[in-house]
C-alpha cells in the first residue's frame, strides 16, 4: 500500500479519485511547517500541494520514504527543487489544468483597474453614489504588453485580440512567424515595449531575469499612466517602484495577485489610489481546482502504481510506453553499475559509456541515469535512483560521458563501460537476451556470455591448463556451487578472464583461497540482484 499525503486544500474530485485509487493509503493534512512537517513527510510515498505550503530543503531532511511530489498548479517554487532532487524525489505539476482561468482573471484585474470597479464600490457601500468620480478607459483601441508567451500569456493575448485590444508581446522563446500568426507584434527586448504601452501583464516564472522586470529604471521610459497587472508571481515588478509610480502619477493603476510573501495582508500597496489586489486567486476557480486537482492525483497514482513520469520539472520524463519498452535496458544498466561499483570501488574519477545498435535510437539519458544509480546505490547512506543518481555522481566529481554508435556490432543493442581510476582503465558490456535476461558480454577486451545476476566471481588468470579447474575445486572445497561459468581469451596461452555466476557469495575464506592460486591475477567478487529482481524505481 502507497501512502499519500495532501497538504493542502485540493478539489474534491481529486480526493475522491485517491479514496478510489486502488493501493493508494490517503491523508489530508494541511497547515504544516517546520519540525512537523518534516515528521510527517518521512511516513509517505507520495505528497500533492498547491502554493500554501513551502516543502523546504529542511522538510526534506532525512527523507528515505517520500519519492514524489505533485504540485497541483503550475509555480512549483515553494518546493526547493535541488533538494528534492538530492533526495531522490521526482517534482511534477500540472502545467495546463488552470490556464484559462488565471487568463480570465488577469483580463479581470485589467478590466476592473480601467473601470474602478473596486474603489467605486467601496463607495457606493459606503453610502455615495459618485457617478463623476469614477471615470473610466475603454480597453478597444488600446496597447496590451504581454511579457511571458507561454501557456497563459498566449491566452490573455488572444483574449486581449478579442477585446479589439493592439497586443505586444516580449518572450525570448517566441519566433517571429508564430507571433504574427497569432496577431502579436513581438518586441526584442521589454523595454522597446515601454513607451507604447497602455497596459502591461506579466506570465513568466520569477527568476533572476524576470525579478523586478518593473523597476525605477523602467518607470522612466514608460508610457505616462500606464496600468500593470501581475497574476504570475511577486517580485517581477518591485513594489516600491509601484508606489513610486502611483505617487509621481507615472501609473495609473496596479493590479496584483501574486506577492513577494505570500501570505500577504500588510502591503504598501493596499489601500491606494488606483490599486485593487486579489489574494492570490487566478487559478481559483471551480473547472481550473478541479482540473489540477484530478491531474495531480493522476500523476501521482500513475508515478506511484507504475513508475511513469509526467510533467516532472527535475527528471526526464518517462511515460508508461516508454519504461515498459525500456525497462530490460534500464535494468542491464543498472547492473552494469552495480557490476562497475564491485569492480572499482575507490578512486573513480571517470565514466565514459557507449550505448550501441537499436537502443541509441531510445531516450539512452535515463539508461545512464539507471547505470549512475546502480553504481552508487551501495556506496551511499540515502536513497539512489533515477532523479538524483547523476547529480550525486557530479557532486563527487566523477566525470560521466556517454556516446552513441548506431552500428550494431554484435548485437543488436549493447552498452559499454569504460571505468578510469588512477591510470587504469575496466571495460564491461553488456546486453538483453529476450526481454529480460540481462548478459555480460565482454570483460576489458574479452568477450564472453554470463549471466549478469546473482553471486558472480569475476577473475583474470593465465590461460593455462588446469586453472579454471583448480578454482572450480576450491570452490567446491569451500562449499560453494558454480551454476555456470564462462571464459573469454584473445590469444590461447595469454591472459584470459573466467566469469562464474554462483549459487550462493564465496566467504572471505573461499576467495582467498582462488586468489593464492597459481596464474589468478585477479579475482573479484560480485553480488548482484537475483535475475528479475528490480529495484523499486525500475520495478513500477
Ligand atoms: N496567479 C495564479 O494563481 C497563477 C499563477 N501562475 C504563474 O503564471 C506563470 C506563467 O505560467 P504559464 O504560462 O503556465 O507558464 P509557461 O511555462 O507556459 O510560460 C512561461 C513563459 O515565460 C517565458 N519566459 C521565461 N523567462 C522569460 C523572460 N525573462 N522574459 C520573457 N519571457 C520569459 C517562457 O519562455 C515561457 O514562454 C508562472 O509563474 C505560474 O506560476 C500560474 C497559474 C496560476
Ligand atoms: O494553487 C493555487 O491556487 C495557485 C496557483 C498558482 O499560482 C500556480 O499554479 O502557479
Amino acid at each position: 500500500m502507497a501512502s499519500v499525503i495532501v497538504l493542502d486544500k485540493l478539489a474534491q474530485e481529486g480526493l475522491d479519485m485517491l479514496e478510489a485509487a486502488p493501493g493508494i493509503d490517503y491523508e489530508v493534512i494541511t497547515g504544516l511547517a517546520g519540525d512537523e512537517l518534516r515528521e510527517t513527510l518521512t511516513r509517505f510515498d507520495g505528497a500533492i500541494c498547491r502554493s500554501g505550503v513551502k516543502i523546504t530543503a529542511d522538510a526534506l531532511e532525512g527523507n528515505r520514504r517520500l519519492k514524489a511530489i505533485v504540485r497541483a498548479g503550475v509555480g512549483t517554487d515553494n518546493i526547493d527543487k535541488p533538494a528534492a532532487t538530492k533526495a531522490g524525489i521526482v517534482v511534477m505539476n500540472t502545467p495546463a489544468g488552470n490556464t484559462l482561468s488565471t487568463a480570465e482573471h488577469s483580463i479581470a484585474l485589467m478590466l476592473a483597474l480601467s473601470r474602478n470597479v473596486a474603489p467605486a464600490y467601496q463607495s457606493l457601500i459606503e453610502g455615495r453614489w459618485d457617478r463623476g468620480k469614477f471615470m473610466g478607459t475603454q480597453v478597444a483601441g488600446k496597447t496590451l504588453g504581454v511579457i511571458g508567451l507561454g501557456r497563459i500569456g498566449l491566452a490573455v493575448a488572444e483574449r486581449a485580440l478579442g477585446l479589439e485590444m493592439r497586443v505586444l508581446g516580449y518572450d525570448p522563446f517566441m519566433t517571429e512567424e508564430r507571433a504574427q500568426k497569432l496577431g502579436i507584434e513581438l518586441v526584442k527586448t521589454v523595454d522597446e515595449m515601454l513607451p507604447q504601452i497602455d497596459y502591461m501583464t506579466v506570465h513568466t516564472p520569477l527568476t533572476d531575469e524576470t525579478r523586478n522586470l518593473i523597476d525605477m529604471a523602467q518607470l522612466e521610459i514608460i508610457k505616462p499612466g500606464a496600468r500593470l497587472i501581475n497574476c504570475a508571481r511577486g517580485g517581477i515588478y518591485n513594489e516600491l517602484a509601484l508606489v513610486e509610480g502611483l505617487k509621481s502619477g507615472k501609473l495609473a493603476g496596479v493590479a496584483l495577485d501574486v506577492y513577494p510573501d505570500e501570505p500577504c495582508t500588510d502591503n504598501p500597496l493596499f489601500g491606494m489610489p488606483g490599486v485593487v489586489c486579489t489574494p492570490h486567486l487566478g487559478a481559483s476557480t471551480e473547472e481550473a481546482q478541479t482540473s489540477v486537482a484530478t491531474e495531480a492525483v493522476e500523476l501521482l497514482t500513475a508515478f506511484l502504481t507504475t513508475g511513469a513520469i509526467r510533467h516532472a520539472v527535475n527528471v526526464a520524463a518517462l511515460d508508461p510506453k516508454t519504461l515498459e519498452s525500456l525497462r530490460g535496458y534500464l535494468d542491464v544498466a543498472y547492473r552494469l553499475g552495480r557490476l562497475s561499483a564491485c569492480a572499482q570501488p575507490s578512486g573513480l574519477s571517470a565514466c565514459h559509456l557507449l550505448y550501441r545498435g537499436e537502443i541509441v535510437h531510445e531516450d539512452t539519458k535515463l539508461l545512464t541515469s539507471a547505470f549512475a544509480a546502480g553504481l552508487l546505490e551501495g556506496a551511499l547512506d540515502e536513497p539512489v535512483n533515477l532523479v538524483n543518481a547523476e547529480m550525486m555522481l557530479h557532486s563527487r566529481g566523477i566525470e560521466l560521458v556517454e556516446e552513441s554508435n548506431s552500428d550494431m556490432g554484435a548485437f543488436r543493442s549493447s552498452m559499454a563501460v569504460e571505468l578510469s581510476a588512477g591510470g587504469t582503465t575496466k571495460r564491461f558490456s553488456g546486453t538483453l537476451f529476450g526481454k529480460e535476461m540481462p548478459r555480460l558480454v565482454s570483460v576489458d577486451e574479452h568477450r564472453l556470455e554470463a549471466y549478469l545476476d546473482g553471486s558472480m566471481l569475476i577473475f583474470h588468470h593465465q590461460d593455462l591448463p588446469g586453472v579454471i579447474g583448480a578454482v572450480g575445486t576450491t570452490f567446491g572445497e569451500h562449499g560453494v556451487n558454480i551454476a555456470q561459468m564462462a571464459v573469454g581469451r584473445t590469444n590461447p596461452g595469454g591472459e584470459a578472464v573466467g566469469v562464474l555466476n554462483l549459487d550462493g557469495e564465496p566467504s572471505p575464506e573461499a576467495m582467498d583461497a582462488v586468489k593464492a592460486l597459481p596464474h589468478i591475477t585477479t579475482a573479484q567478487s560480485v553480488c548482484l540482484p537475483k535475475a528479475g529482481e528490480l529495484p523499486s524505481w525500475l520495478a513500477g
